[in-house]
């Protein structure tokens, strides 16, 4: 049950929840930044007011074909109604969701155990097939993960302040950290709990999944070497290879967007890294790095289905066609950006996708048009068998 069920739903919230999710269902709007403009544009939400609104759109987008289900109708009003009956709130006399009577979406409630997966499991039946053809048994479990809330996963900066050192931290601070198995430099907080922003600045962790704090120890990167980051975004990962580097070598991040690369200097600069430099890939960034690099990581444009606990709302903007056309872009990377490398490089190839044709199935294909990469190692990050995130990562030699 939730927290808020004791809570009598206040009008203003609830058309903030009805709002925030008009934007993300009717405008294909994404839901993270959806939320942070209605905070931004009601300041004087509480905490608690904030939570709630959080809570409930997060729920439904999460859910939304299940509850549709349950409210008999996918109207966001019914959502909402259905959703707070399942938060075990009273739904108000004033919200008019046009719905059935409570009692039917209870026993609806109970039926939705028997309905089909794609139903229960609140996702397009395209998406259901895709699963199904590509991972056949396992895909029942991974769904079903990939539906749980995932909790905050923090990287201790190495560079900063050592594992006790940000254990202690975090706790004169109030935040309770635990170690997680089998990932050495990550934090977990404990369920629903978050990290203050204040703290989340000051450089010495960063908010990062277990599952992708996997991918930059594949790479074997060492202090001294020359690193290219091919698709650093804003540089989740570039921050990770600059502290297993020990600050010592150079990277050279790169992304087709100049704005995540801004924003990776400023993160590159609170962790304390000065080994960084971004470059915005132009026509003749391959040329001019042609041969330059020890190590090249392509963490490349994917579904991103792995984060769907993170990021429900994108298997509702998703479609087979885009993810299609990920794997175009996919290829096209993994036949060009190899040549960054050394005689005697390595590089990985990882995505946040749990769909093998986006993962393994992209090296084979790459093994039929160019025999020169051998596979050195490859890890697959199950959410069902981890909770983390899902992760794919392999790494070759030339
Ligand atoms: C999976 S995200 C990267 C996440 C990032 N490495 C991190 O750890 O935070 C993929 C990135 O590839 C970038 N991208 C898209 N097309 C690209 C291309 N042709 N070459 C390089 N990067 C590209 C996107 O802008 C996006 O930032």
């Amino acid at each position: 049950m939730s927290k808020f069920a004791a809570v009598r739903i206040h009008r203003m919230l609830a058309e903030g929840c009805a709002g925030v999710l008009r934007e993300v269902f009717d405008r294909g709007c994404v839901l993270d930044r959806v939320i942070d403009q209605t905070f931004r544009a009601n300041p004087k939400w509480g905490k608690r007011d904030r939570g709630f609104v959080a809570e409930t759109v997060f729920e439904i987008v999460r859910w939304r074909r299940a509850l549709a289900f349950v409210a008999g109708g996918d109207s966001v009003e019914a959502l909402c109604a259905a959703q707070w009956n399942r938060q075990g709130m009273n739904i108000p006399d004033w919200w008019e969701w046009k719905g059935g009577k409570l009692t039917e979406m209870n026993d609806r409630e109970e039926a939705l155990g028997s309905e089909p997966r794609a139903i229960r499991e609140s996702i397009p039946d395209w998406l259901d097939a895709r699963g199904a053809s590509e991972l056949g048994e396992i895909w029942d479990a991974e769904i079903s993960a990939l539906n749980h809330r995932a909790p905050v996963f923090l990287r201790v900066n190495r560079l900063r302040i050592s594992m006790d050192g940000a254990i202690r931290w975090l706790a004169e601070n109030g935040v309770i950290a635990d170690r997680v198995k089998d990932a050495p430099d990550a934090l977990v907080l404990p369920e629903g709990k978050g990290i203050p922003k204040a703290l989340a600045g000051e450089g010495f962790v960063e908010i990062q999944d277990a599952g992708s704090q996997v991918i930059a120890p594949l790479l074997e990167v060492e202090p001294g070497m020359r690193v290219i980051d091919a698709c650093a975004g804003a540089g989740g990962k570039t921050l990770h290879l600059a502290a297993l580097m020990q600050g010592r070598g150079e990277i050279v991040a790169m992304d087709v967007s100049t704005a995540k690369l801004s924003e990776l200097r400023r993160r590159a600069a609170r962790a304390g890294t000065r080994i960084i430099r971004t470059e915005t890939w132009r026509e003749d960034t391959l040329k001019r790095y042609a041969g330059w690099a020890d190590r090249v990581l392509i963490d490349a444009p994917c579904s991103g289905l792995g984060t769907l606990r993170r990021q429900p709302d994108l298997k509702w903007r998703l479609s087979e066609a885009a993810v299609e056309k990920t794997r175009r872009l996919q290829r096209r990377l993994l036949d060009h950006y190899p040549a960054l490398l050394k005689p005697g490089g390595k590089f990985v190839y990882a995505t946040c996708s749990v769909l093998p044709s986006e993962n393994a199935g992209q090296l084979d294909l790459l093994a039929e048009r160019d025999g020169r990469f051998k596979m050195e190692e490859s890890v697959t990050v199950s959410p069902s068998q981890s909770g983390w995130d899902g992760f794919f990562a392999a790494r070759l030699s030339v």
